[in-house]
């Protein structure tokens, strides 16, 4: 049992044991105030790491709670790294502004590195908790409303000659779907590679939770030559009548495709249902290419949300894994109060995007000085540099270098977090 400095002399901080997992994730519940439905708390119990999940106790009863997850993420240029997926963080309203978070944060991130994962991620429930830490926001995600009968979606090609749409039931065809979803993963920054047992989460469909949808329903786009799954969609419907007609709404939760044409067939078959009014999407990527479809974006009333927040929790290793869109040569005097030992120079080089990239301490004179939430922030290529001095919070010591590094950081690709965890 160890007891941080930082916590509460009465109370102790140690790893949870199985048995502990009920009343640990009771507190949980308590700490968010919501109550989950039982089939999202079973999902959520199968999926606990209990060896990487942390406990407060005040005598014998759980305070706080922190989780990770042993996640492989994509990273520019398509490299998965171990990463720790930071979750279910918690501290009973009894028991908060103690020091309870820190001292866990503080636990974890040390158990983090000792595993040898240079980056731990997280989505926050409230984004002013966890810059303290050395998280950065990397990725951002949209949701759209769409009022589907002021846009009409552009048919490219021969894209009808070419994709045969078939309903399936999501849980038959999930096998297929994971492999489409396991092709798409190193293509874009931030998915994470699903282990077994995550392929529950996107098909998790309690009955409490529908919101008078009907149960989920699944849609493959395939080739009709030779049946091969080029997309599929996962979405409800919640039937609507008003005097003046049909106003259904469509829940879309997943559009996942390996084609232009698979993503256009998808996106018409889902604003083109008989008796609906609105399609709602929750969480899509940046640059997905619905904005690009439909005839009026601005009907999408799309808004953007902060999702994914990232930390280089061994920076030489983390900016070593990724590639870069451009050759770039640049000192960076990094900060970083909790993780001291990223704390200093480092020579980050690279030949470009074709090449790897090396990244070394280093005695040699700046460039840039940034703390290491900045390089969280723009390190899957979804916030530049450049962004980020115009804010004041990376500073240019070396005229050009900020142009230099902001080009080579940034990715073509935006980065996106296909679901929360
Ligand atoms: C990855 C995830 O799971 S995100 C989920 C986070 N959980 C929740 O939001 C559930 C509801 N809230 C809680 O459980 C708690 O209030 C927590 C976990 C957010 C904070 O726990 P506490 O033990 O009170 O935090 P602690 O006392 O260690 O505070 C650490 C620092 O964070 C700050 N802080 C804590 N909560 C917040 C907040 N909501 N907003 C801004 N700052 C905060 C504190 O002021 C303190 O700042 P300091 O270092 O400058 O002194």
């Amino acid at each position: 049992m160890t007891q941080p400095a930082d916590v509460h002399e009465a109370l102790s901080l140690r790893p949870l044991a199985a048995a502990d997992w009920d009343a640990w994730y009771d507190a949980l519940e308590v700490a968010f105030g919501e109550t989950e439905s039982p089939e999202r708390r079973a999902l959520w119990r199968a999926l606990t790491e209990v060896d990487r999940s942390l406990g407060v106790w005040d005598g014998s009863v759980p305070v706080g709670s922190a989780g990770a997850f042993s996640f492989r993420m994509a990273v520019p240029g398509g490299a998965l790294l171990p990463t720790a997926g930071v979750t279910m963080v918690g501290v009973l309203p009894t028991h908060r502004r103690r020091g309870v978070l820190t001292a866990l944060m503080r636990h974890q991130l040390d158990e983090v590195h000792e595993r040898g994962e240079s980056l731990a991620v997280l989505t926050a429930s409230q984004p002013a908790i966890y810059g303290r830490y050395g998280y950065g926001l990397a990725s951002w995600q949209l949701a759209v409303r769409i009022d589907r009968s002021r846009v009409q979606v552009a048919r490219t090609g021969s894209a009808d000659d070419r994709i045969r749409l078939r309903l399936a039931d999501p849980a038959r065809a999930s096998a297929a779907c994971e492999r489409l979803y396991a092709r798409r993963v190193s293509l874009r920054p931030g998915m994470l590679a699903r282990s077994p047992g995550w392929e529950q989460l996107p098909l998790l469909d309690a009955p409490s939770e529908r919101e008078g949808h009907t149960a989920l329903q699944c849609v493959l786009a395939e080739d009709q030559r030779d049946g091969e799954l080029l997309g599929y969609a996962r979405y409800s419907l919640r039937a609507a009548w008003q005097h003046a007609g049909a106003a259904g709404q469509v829940r879309v939760r997943e559009v996942t495709t390996a084609t232009p044409e698979a993503a256009a067939a998808l996106w018409a078959y889902l604003l083109e249902l008989d008796l609906t009014e609105t399609v709602v999407a929750e969480n899509l990527p940046v640059d997905d290419p619905l904005l690009h479809l439909v005839s009026d974006p601005r009907r999408l009333s799309s808004q953007l949300s902060d999702s994914l927040f990232v930390r280089l929790v061994e920076v030489g290793d983390a900016l070593s894994s990724r590639r870069y869109a451009a050759p770039l040569d640049v000192v960076l005097e990094v900060a970083d109060e909790f993780c001291p030992w990223n704390a200093g120079r480092w020579r980050l080089h690279s030949a470009g995007r074709l090449a790897g990239a090396q990244c070394e301490p280093t005695d040699a004179p700046a460039d840039l000085a940034l703390s290491v939430r900045e390089l969280g922030s723009a390190y899957l290529g979804g916030c530049t540099l450049a962004a980020l001095a115009a804010a004041g919070l990376v500073r240019e010591l070396r005229p050009g270098a900020l142009a230099e590094a902001s080009a080579a950081f940034a990715w073509d690709v935006a980065p996106w977090l296909p679901h929360g965890f």
